[in-house]
């Protein structure tokens, strides 16, 4: 057996499921994580011999069982950075990666020498992280309620060399942020919190639905903003008299969004879309007048 063997197993079993350009796209992740062999090695050499096909082969099973391709890798990319994750993780997602670059756009409108952002629902820490990363003279914290997620989170600050300090809280519990967090301030607070309704859970891919962490996903029907009024209390408190919020939103929920920032007395509220036209984040200021 040789790995062009193996590649066409991949093609009988994962073409019906996955298509043959993705599962190409899956096949060359695993042998360059596993055995550092490239798409060019195996195109100079189509006789491309390993001595062990275990790692490959447990990957193909759970390409079938339709488990995410960054799951059984481990890691991810995040706004060009790698991220470990792990099923108690949600994977990143390129929309969020739009997030990061617009609050770090925005940043400057803030005139500060050293900006306080808070991150809520850190998850893998891919917000907060990658804003540490870009803004290196900013202060950034990072809170979750999954103490798996954190543990997760604390090991990705560690792999892109960045001081971020988490906090395991619950957002939606007034008491346990207030003694985390009691007398924080923050110029910046962002959250990707979770906002899939019980009845979009029909339009998700199995994959996600099956795999990834359902506390991070989804809200009752009948509070969709749940997650949002919460932070949006919490920002009463420790938010700067200036200072943003930036959520990633669901798409179906614009208008309710800037409803929500226009009853808090938000000001300029600005709703953005992301690349497939679709809303997905939206930004306003503390009015303190
Ligand atoms: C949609 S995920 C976002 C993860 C990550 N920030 C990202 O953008 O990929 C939502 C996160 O909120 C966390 N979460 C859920 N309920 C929470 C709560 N009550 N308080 C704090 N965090 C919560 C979940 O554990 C999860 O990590």
């Amino acid at each position: 057996m040789n790995l062009k063997d193996v590649q066409n197993t991949f093609h009988k079993e994962l073409d019906p499921l996955y298509g043959k350009e993705e599962v190409d796209n899956f096949f060359f992740m695993l042998t360059d994580a596993f055995y550092k062999v490239s798409r060019l090695d195996l195109a100079l050499n189509t006789k491309y011999a390993i001595d062990n096909y275990d790692a490959i082969e447990k990957a193909l099973q759970l390409l079938k069982d339709e488990q995410p391709i960054q799951y059984i890798l481990g890691e991810t990319e995040f706004c060009g950075y790698p991220f470990k994750v792990n099923a108690s993780t949600l994977i990143p997602r390129p929309e969020t990666e739009e997030l990061v670059e617009w609050i770090v756009k925005q940043q400057s409108a803030l005139n500060k020498q050293q900006l306080h952002i808070l991150d809520i629902g850190t998850g893998s820490g891919c917000i907060a992280i990658s804003l540490a990363k870009k803004l290196p003279e900013a202060k950034v914290y990072a809170l979750d309620i999954s103490d798996k997620a954190l543990t997760m989170s604390r090991q990705n600050a560690e792999l892109n060399n960045v001081n971020v300090e988490f906090i395991e809280a619950n957002i939606l519990k007034s008491d346990t942020w207030n003694s985390n967090l009691e007398n924080m301030k923050f110029d910046i607070i962002v959250s990707n919190p979770p906002y899939v309704r019980e009845k979009e859970k029909k339009q998700m891919k199995a994959n996600v639905l099956n795999n990834e962490p359902h506390l991070a996903l989804f809200v009752k029907d009948e509070n969709p903003l749940q997650f949002y009024k919460a932070i949006i209390e919490f920002s009463k408190s420790n938010l700067n008299s200036d200072g943003v919020l930036f959520f990633e939103i669901n798409e179906f929920l614009g208008k309710e969004m800037i409803q929500l920032l226009v009853d808090n007395n938000f000001k300029d509220i600005v709703l953005k879309q992301d690349i497939f036209k679709k809303d997905r984040m939206i930004k306003g200021r503390k009015n303190n007048e």
